[in-house]
């Protein structure tokens, strides 16, 4: 059934007609879709194209005037140079050249018979049908047709995606509605085709109100026949919908609608469980056809109502399959704080080989704000019963429950994550505990020499990263949290960086380039001179706030060179096998933030990263306190050796 676009009182959308069948692919979120789907990989726009060809298409919400669906014809136009107003209203800002990236995409797709996947969003307001889930996968189509017209006054490339199958009908046609025709019965009409008596080109005719040159060098692009404008509703050409390219001029697809990534995996191989291809790749649920990420450790799970389970045999990994240098890694480490030409950010730690001896203890100092404790490890300890060794592989064999974001904790329940999920430790399996115990010693380690009676850790995260895992640019400070944090690492070497945030470096927020109040103005932040002395004269109030403000932006153009950037990292580390840090003040989580990346290749396929913090008892539920309790046997204990 054809949808008329111009009808005036459209039907709310809990009144559009229910649809024929059911999607091959669904998701409700875009992570699990686009970790399902291949040929929509995006996160974030409408259109999945790669080295200048269009693979697959969002079409969701409004996609601007004159967009148009049916049982098997979509036009649309490509992204780009609009802007949405506040009610969600897509409206052109800008001329839209063929030349740019996606111009050129979709013409690549239609010239070299590329089959286009298209996804349609539950949004979506001109197919006017029930649509079942927030996302989904429609079909294959080509690329029919590309052109230009003028939209909100600018120029726009519009497109016509044509269904491949047309034997079938449609699941997105109105439950009830008759067959389409077999196609051996179909008449295959073309749209008519007209010459521009001033440029000679030839182009389709596509609206009623009458042919238009769509060449947007001609004089007459976009004019109706009697040389005035069109209106901006205007009532697309019954052959111009109706044209289908003949089943005979073949566009292949050469991929999977639904690609069938469960029959390539391969329990028996260890490596396959743990790799990028693994976990980056979703699967679709053979029941219900929900795509789904891999948000569990062992595999991938659907909703409790479909009950589907796709269940890894995650076979324990060896200490030697993931680390590549046992031995020179404390040498090494020395080597990457050393300020190379380019990293003189980079802040030098001072070295102790005798405190925390047989650890190499490498202290950072971050003025202002606190101390990042690095405790070197080295073979030996490593070796040790029930050390960094063994707890590598127990961690493995115990069930942790590990998810994707978050992953798991025990003891008192941290931020990020909802008090269900947080175990006591009086539930906790012995690595866990040994793990606590070493955690404990590092925390009282770092802190002890500073003079500093630090609050005992009384909860643990652990986390587990799997080949290229990372962990983005971040902060752990929740105000339950106390000012000590300390982490070891197990399994995969991991390089660690930590920078000041953006706007303690530069003095400004990123979006609304505020003014920070109470600017510390640390060490090593962007126009320290200068914004020290502004700063002393506003805390001795030789200026108030608005002066402050007016002389701050004129010191800035005027010293101005470039654009204001993100801080260069000033810590860089290494984090090896049994490796211990500690971050120790409120100011290191206030004005710094870290991330930490494993190694990418030499077989860096398995880390845990267990972090250690004293969650504030009077910032959360006295019911909540059992859990954050443990008491150590004198075996679970540790004393740094
Ligand atoms: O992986 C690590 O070593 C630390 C992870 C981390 O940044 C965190 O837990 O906040």
């Amino acid at each position: 059934m054809d949808i008329d676009v111009n009808d005036s009182t459209p039907p709310a959308p809990e009144e559009y007609p229910d649809v024929d069948g059911e999607p091959p692919a669904w998701a409700e979120d875009r992570t699990p879709l686009g970790d399902a789907i291949p040929w929509f990989r995006k996160f974030q726009g409408g259109m999945h194209t790669k080295e200048g060809i269009l693979y697959g298409l969002l079409i969701s919400g409004d996609a601007g005037v004159r967009s148009y669906i049916d049982d098997e014809i979509i036009i649309t136009r490509t992204g780009g140079s609009s802007e949405r107003d506040a009610e969600g209203k897509l409206s052109q800002v800008a001329d839209q050249k063929d030349d740019t990236a996606i111009s050129r995409s979709v013409n690549n797709s239609m010239k070299f018979n590329i089959a286009v996947g298209v996804v349609i969003g539950k949004k979506n307001k001109i197919l006017k049908r029930k649509l079942p889930h927030a996302f989904n996968v429609m079909d294959y189509f080509r690329v029919a047709y590309v052109w230009h017209e003028r939209i909100d006054g600018f120029i726009a490339v519009r497109f016509r995606l044509e269904k491949l199958e047309l034997e079938e009908k449609s699941w997105w046609a109105e439950k009830g509605s008759p067959a389409p025709p077999r196609t051996a019965r179909r008449k295959w009409v073309k749209p008519i085709e007209h010459i521009c008596g001033a440029c000679a080109q030839t182009y389709y005719r596509i609206y009623m109100q009458g042919w238009m040159c769509l060449n947007t060098s001609c004089s007459q692009f976009w004019k109706l026949p009697d040389g005035n404008d069109p209106p901006v509703e205007l009532d697309y050409d019954p052959k111009w919908l109706d044209w289908r390219h003949d089943p005979s001029d073949e566009v292949q697809p050469h991929y999977s609608l639904v690609p069938d990534f469960m029959s390539v995996i391969d329990d028996s191989d260890p490596n396959s469980t743990y790799s990028r291809t693994s976990w980056k790749n979703g699967i679709v649920c053979p029941s219900c056809k929900q795509c789904l990420s891999r948000r569990f450790w062992d595999g991938w799970r659907c909703d409790e109502s479909c009950g589907f389970k796709r269940v890894l045999n995650m076979q324990t990994i060896s200490l030697r399959a993931v680390v590549d240098d046992y031995e020179v890694a404390p040498i090494r480490r020395a080597i990457v704080f050393d300020p190379g030409p380019k990293e003189t950010a980079l802040i030098e730690p001072e070295i102790d080989d005798v405190y925390s001896h047989p650890y190499r203890r490498l202290v950072f100092d971050l003025p202002g704000a606190g101390t990042v404790t690095h405790f070197v490890t080295n073979r030996e300890i490593n070796a040790k019963p029930n050390g960094p060794n063994d707890l590598f592989i127990q961690l493995q064999q115990a069930n942790l429950g590990l998810r994707r974001y978050p992953l798991s904790q025990a003891g008192m329940p941290y931020g990020f994550v909802v008090a269900v999920d947080s175990l006591p430790f009086s539930e906790a399996c012995d690595p866990i505990l040994r793990v606590m115990g070493r955690l404990t010693w590092a925390t009282h380690e770092a802190t002890d020499k500073q003079g500093v009676t630090a609050l005992i850790p009384n909860e643990l995260l652990a986390l587990g990263y799997f080949e290229d895992m990372a962990i983005n640019y971040h902060d752990d400070g929740e105000d339950t949290l106390g000012p000590t944090i300390a982490s070891l690492s197990l399994g995969a070497m991991a390089h660690k960086s930590l920078r000041m945030k953006y706007k303690y470096y530069n003095g400004f927020t990123k979006g609304s380039k505020k003014l920070v109040h109470d600017d510390p103005v640390l060490e090593g932040c962007a126009n320290r001179d200068w914004r020290l002395d502004l700063k002393q004269k506003l805390d001795n109030n030789e200026l108030d706030w608005p002066a402050y403000e007016a002389e701050w932006w004129r010191t800035y153009k005027a010293n101005k060179s470039g654009a204001a950037r993100e801080a260069p990292p000033c810590i860089k580390t290494q984090l090896h096998h049994g490796d211990l840090v500690v971050m120790h003040g409120d100011g290191v989580q206030k004005y710094y933030e870290h991330q930490v990346e494993l190694e990418k290749g030499g077989g860096a396929k398995l880390r845990y990263a267990l972090t250690a913090r004293h969650v504030l008892p009077a910032k959360i539920e006295p019911g909540q306190w059992p859990k954050g309790q443990f008491q150590l046997t004198k075996d679970q204990d540790y004393k740094g050796t």
